[in-house]
């Protein structure tokens, strides 16, 4: 038997990465609607009524809308979006969180993927936290670099027009759409800064979590907490750090994150970077993973 599988906002950047991940599976059906009528709300009620699974990769206000036209249908839900994901009602899209996160996916109707950014930070901050190497309300910073398909169809445009700059800095107020997320899923009471950065590749990330060193925290305790946290975890690695370059592009087209920790004992500084390809394990890469888990099929199936 095939699932039937509507993706809302199909032609956008996430949308169309998780149609290409999925459209050739024998256990997948996709639906589509004209594309003339991508926005028309009755045209997309009718997908919504014919899916097993709607996976929404639409602006914020959008995924409401849809959320809203599916508000009395059986379809289960995947938000790529960032409405939902301090939301209680929804199941946050990460199962490497904690041992409950997996399972919550699972039976969930409704679930809010995490942002790209804060799927580096949570993977850093939630575990460390977690163990006790991190207090809730420590003073941190996170500083971050994407490629620029994180900023959609827009900021593409942008960067194959050659208008925008090789690198900059933004969120400079300190109000990142990300940083509620972040907060709740990691465990925070203090606001971390978060400095995020655009740079001239199309996609992948460097997300990193400066640290200083004391008697507890040390760099084989904190490589150590985190190994033990993804154990067994396919997508998610964890190194200790040699010293060499970290390039946020590594990992690009595949679902994984890498953790590296490296500093230096005798001045007691540590940064602690995960890398990952915001449109892999950062957007389309985990949806696809969260459908996976919801429909009991094999996690990796896909990616
Ligand atoms: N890019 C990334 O790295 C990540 C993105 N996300 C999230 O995924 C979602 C999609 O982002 P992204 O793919 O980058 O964005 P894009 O701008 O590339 O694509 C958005 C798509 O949604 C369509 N759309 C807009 N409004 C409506 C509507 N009312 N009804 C139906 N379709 C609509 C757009 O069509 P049209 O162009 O014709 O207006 C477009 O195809 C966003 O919420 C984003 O925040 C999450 C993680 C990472
Ligand atoms: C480079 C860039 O512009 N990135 C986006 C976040 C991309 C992402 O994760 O989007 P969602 O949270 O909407 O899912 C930003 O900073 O707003």
């Amino acid at each position: 038997m095939a699932y039937s599988v509507f993706i809302d906002g199909e032609a956008g950047t996430t949308g169309l990465q998780i149609r290409e991940r999925i459209e050739t599976r024998d256990d997948i059906r996709l639906i589509a609607i004209d594309p003339d009528r991508r926005k028309d709300a009755t045209a997309r009620r009718e997908a919504f009524q014919q899916a097993d699974v709607a996976i929404l990769c639409l602006p914020d206000d959008a995924a409401r809308q849809a959320v809203d036209l599916a508000r009395d249908l059986d379809v289960r839900i995947i938000d790529a979006s960032t409405a939902h994901r301090v939301d209680d009602r929804w199941a946050f899209g990460f199962p490497e969180l904690n041992a409950g996160a997996r399972h919550r996916i699972a039976d969930a109707r409704l679930v809010s993927n995490p942002g790209c950014y804060s799927t580096g930070a949570i993977a850093i901050l939630a575990p460390l936290v977690a163990a006790g190497l991190i207090a809730p309300d420590e003073p941190l910073t996170i500083n971050a670099v994407s490629g620029y398909t994180g900023g959609g169809k827009a900021l593409i445009a942008e960067y194959e027009d050659g208008a925008a700059p090789a690198h900059f800095v933004y969120g400079l107020n300190q109000r990142h759409k990300h940083i509620p997320e972040i907060m709740a899923h990691a465990g925070l009471s203090r606001q971390p800064i978060f400095a995020p950065a655009v740079g001239n590749f199309a996609q992948g990330m460097a997300v990193q979590v400066p640290l200083f060193l004391d008697d507890r925290r040390t760099l084989d305790s904190l490589t150590a907490a985190l190994a033990d946290h993804y154990a067994g975890q396919r997508f998610i690695e964890v190194a200790q750090g040699t010293g060499s370059r970290i390039v946020p592009t590594d990992l690009n087209d595949t679902n994984r994150l890498r953790i590296t920790v490296q500093g230096d004992p005798d001045n007691g500084c540590a940064t602690v970077v995960a890398v990952l390809d915001n449109l892999g394990k950062g957007a389309s890469g985990a949806a696809v993973q969260n459908l996976n888990i919801m429909l009991g099929v094999d996690e990796g199936s896909g990616l």
